[in-house]
């Protein structure tokens, strides 16, 4: 039988997480699994495409193999979720924050592949966050959250674990990811 595998992008904010999961889909169809959030839409996502942008009171009736709060939003990902990607496809990925990627290596075990991905100059992240078009004000308020600076670290529990990828060069990550994918994927 196939193995089913998630592929758990997790780093800190504009790192490149959801450009990455992007380039999976793109280049070799892997289906993302998407979760759900109470923050508001930025210019340009898509309700049921990007998340599942729910309000408090929607985002509690879900059933969740993990949730969290980062920056002072909720967001989630549903068992229901994860298994209709794997419907899709056997190889899977996800965006997270590093507090989500430990619960899914904990609950997941070898299903789980952690890429943990790194930018060398930390202005960098902001500059990212402010060519994305997120307002000055977002900007401050997540830099200034207790998550931001936690996932500036890759958790000691995925040490060992988890694939580093440093996304400072666009063609580096992509061929890191390439290289990734041929070792996971069944053709
Ligand atoms: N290697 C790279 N060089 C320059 N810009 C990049 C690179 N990778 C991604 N970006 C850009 O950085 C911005 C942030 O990327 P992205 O939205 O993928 O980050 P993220 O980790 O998903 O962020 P968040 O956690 O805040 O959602 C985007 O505008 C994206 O196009
Ligand atoms: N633990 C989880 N983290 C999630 C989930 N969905 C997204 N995220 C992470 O949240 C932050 C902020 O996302 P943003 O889209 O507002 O920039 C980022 O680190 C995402 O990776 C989830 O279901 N669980």
């Amino acid at each position: 039988m196939t193995t089913q595998r998630v592929l758990v992008v997790t780093g800190p904010t504009g790192s490149g997480k959801t450009t990455v999961c992007r380039y999976l889909l793109e280049k070799y169809q892997i289906p993302q699994v998407i979760t759900h959030t109470t923050r508001a839409p930025r210019t340009g996502e898509t309700n049921n495409v990007d998340y599942y942008f729910e309000t408090p009171a929607s985002f509690a009736t879900k059933h969740y193999l993990e949730h969290v709060t980062y920056s002072g939003n909720q967001y989630g990902s549903s068992r229901e979720g994860l298994a209709a990607a794997w419907e899709k496809s056997p190889l899977i990925s996800i965006v997270l924050d590093t507090a989500g990627a430990v619960t899914y290596a904990e609950a997941l075990g070898d299903q789980a592949v952690i890429v943990y991905l790194e930018v060398t100059e930390q202005a960098a992240l902001i500059d990212r966050l402010t060519a994305r078009g997120d307002a000055a004000e977002r900007i401050q308020k997540r830099v200034a959250s207790d998550e931001y600076a936690r996932d500036q670290q890759l958790p000691a529990s995925l040490v060992g674990h988890a694939q580093v990828i440093v996304n400072d060069d666009w063609a580096q990550t992509a061929a890191a990811l390439d290289a990734l994918v041929a070792k996971y994927r069944i053709a």
